[in-house]
């Protein structure tokens, strides 16, 4: 299977798209600032340079022209802290009423010479919460990717006292009290409405858990050198956000003048039971959705009418069923086996009554996805030890619980998400698709895909399903032009995010029911593509 592509940094204009690529740690970030700091640039002056580039930003979002603002500037110990006081004295200058707050007794140096200045400047500096008059937002310097213990006493009360202000809390780098890496709380969090992150994305702003405090998140680029990223990175970044450029390089467009059916792709769908009827319905359209060029689906007898009722196009194969309505055999149709398809997608609502289906196509030698009771019944079956014996490639697309039956011994599903889904990729030898409010994505060599844009509206029943129908359909149509099958897993969860936020933006957040969803899918490409 083929790793991810190098991405070519040597090119200016290749810069944009680089940076909104990569993500770091705070380790490599601090490997990467010492090699600057090493090659001569003076810590003072970068500094300067990225708090001017924050000021700048802030003076757009709380224009002068619009208001008079008054400024609470939280000013934590190290540089953090430092670059909080030079946006400090930058708006003072600018004309912003600025009051600064720190608790802290002992500052880095150069931390403290901004202190110093700034109160030499008139600047009221205070180090009691009580004395900070009230503010129209806030800007939180506490704490930015030197935070690795745990916030407690009178700085965890303040966090929470400025939480409570119900302002807008504007964090560099990241919201104080987040772990870089994890993103998890360590004791207590400031709550951003936005964050600037600093140079490069950190990881722990990708994290489902770290969003409620992240707010709006933002890049601040201030000209980190590539050869400084190239040497810490490589120049095929582990841990990668989805760009809406490599998911368009991913998928079948254009489509060559002359080509047939056969293709442009056949998906075998095997999904639905009578008790979950809609579940198949709506694999095969997200199926439908991704232009596959013939879609079968495999359905229980008496589910057959009504999916060719929802999909006249496709071949509908009525399957013998259980007594209580599940797909009792695979009965493909005659001169067909499952070698026919170019990939197979498996498992919306079949039941569990569906495990010796489940075992047949894991067993047969095409592109696979399981989902769902497919992947309930992989489980069962023994996760690791079943998928070794696959020749072929295969993708798992777990919500967390799923993720936490098929691995039991990955402990790290609730903590660090990242981690998890390349410890399951590594295990199984699949690409795994960890769902989420940002999915991710990995392959068993390490690398990791982040999906960095997403909707709450998608948390509904049935979504999941037309994810399923949308990735089996594309990886059938990669099949036949050997594309790698990560890059087109990562496609389909940036198609599925952007057709959501776009059917939210028309319909408010409470509109993207299942099947709208499949209708906004072709529409969101199309506007991407402009
Ligand atoms: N690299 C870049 O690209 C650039 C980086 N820049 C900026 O530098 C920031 C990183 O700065 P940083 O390394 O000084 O760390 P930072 O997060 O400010 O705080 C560490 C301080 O907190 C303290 N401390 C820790 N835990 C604590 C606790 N629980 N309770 C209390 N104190 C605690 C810790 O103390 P110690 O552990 O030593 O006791 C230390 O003094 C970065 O986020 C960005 O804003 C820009 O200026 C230029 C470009
Ligand atoms: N808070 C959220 N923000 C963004 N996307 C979400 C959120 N919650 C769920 N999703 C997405 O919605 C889909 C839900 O899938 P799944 O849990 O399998 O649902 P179902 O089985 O009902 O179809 C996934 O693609 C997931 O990433
Ligand atoms: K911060």
């Amino acid at each position: 299977m083929e790793n991810a592509s190098p991405i070519n940094i040597n090119h200016s204009q290749n810069r944009q798209e680089y940076i909104s690529q990569v993500v770091i740690t705070a380790g490599q970030m601090r490997d990467i600032e010492g090699r600057i700091f090493a090659a001569g640039m003076p810590v003072a002056a970068l500094m300067e340079k990225v708090a001017g580039l924050i000021t700048l930003r802030i003076q757009e979002l709380f224009s002068l022209s619009r208001n008079i603002y008054r400024v609470g500037i939280l000013v934590g110990p190290g540089h953090n802290g430092g670059d909080a006081l030079v946006v400090a004295r930058e708006l003072h200058f600018r004309g912003y009423e600025v009051w600064i707050y720190s608790p802290f007794s002992k500052l880095k140096e150069l931390t403290a010479q901004h202190w110093q200045y700034a109160q030499s400047l008139g600047i009221s500096c205070y180090e009691t919460l009580e004395q900070l008059p009230n503010c129209d937002f806030l800007i939180d310097g506490l704490f930015g990717f030197g935070l690795e213990r745990p916030l407690t006493d009178a700085i965890a009360s303040a966090i929470n006292h400025f939480n409570e202000w119900q302002k807008p809390i504007i964090s560099i780098d990241i919201p104080s009290g987040l772990h870089t890496d994890t993103g998890e709380v360590l004791g207590t969090a400031i709550c951003a409405t936005y964050t600037l992150c600093l140079g490069l994305w950190k990881l722990g702003l990708l994290q489902d858990h770290a969003l409620e405090y992240v707010g709006k998140a933002e890049l601040i680029d201030f000209d980190i050198p590539f050869a400084d990223v190239e040497a810490i990175l490589g120049n095929t970044p582990k841990i990668k956000r989805i760009t809406r450029k490599t998911a368009l390089a991913s998928l079948p467009l254009p489509r060559p003048a002359v080509t047939h059916k056969y293709k442009a792709g056949h998906l075998l769908l095997i999904c639905g039971s009578r008790r979950y009827a809609g579940g198949a319905i709506l694999t095969a359209l997200g199926a439908r959705a991704s232009g596959v060029g013939m879609l079968s689906v495999a359905v229980p007898e008496s589910l057959k009418s009504i999916l060719v009722s929802h999909l006249p196009e496709a071949l509908i194969i009525g399957c013998p069923e259980t007594e209580s309505g599940a797909i009792l055999q695979l009965q493909l149709p005659e001169n067909t086996d499952l070698s026919s398809f170019n990939a197979i997608a498996c498992g919306p609502g079949l039941t569990r009554e569906a495990t010796p289906i489940v075992r047949e196509v894991i067993e047969s030698d095409r592109t696979l996805v399981l989902d769902a009771d497919g992947l309930n019944i992989l489980a069962q079956l023994g996760t690791i030890p079943t998928l070794q014996q696959r020749q072929a490639a295969t993708v798992l697309t777990p919500h967390t619980g799923e993720f936490q039956r098929l691995f039991p011994d990955i402990s790290d599903a609730k903590h660090d998400r990242i981690q998890a889904v390349r410890e399951a990729a590594a295990q199984t030898g699949a690409v795994v698709l960890l769902k989420g409010a940002r999915t991710a994505i990995a392959n068993s060599q390490g690398v990791v895909w982040i999906n960095p844009e997403s909707t709450p509206a998608l948390a509904r029943g049935g979504s999941g399903d037309v994810l399923t129908g949308l990735l089996g359909g594309l990886l059938a149509q990669a099949a036949t032009k050997q594309l790698p099958i990560e890059n087109i897993v990562a496609t389909a969860a940036w198609w599925h995010s952007q057709a959501g936020i776009l059917a939210a933006q028309e319909r408010t957040e409470l509109g993207v029911d299942a099947l709208t969803l499949t209708q906004y899918l072709m529409s969101a490409v199309r506007i991407q593509q402009c």
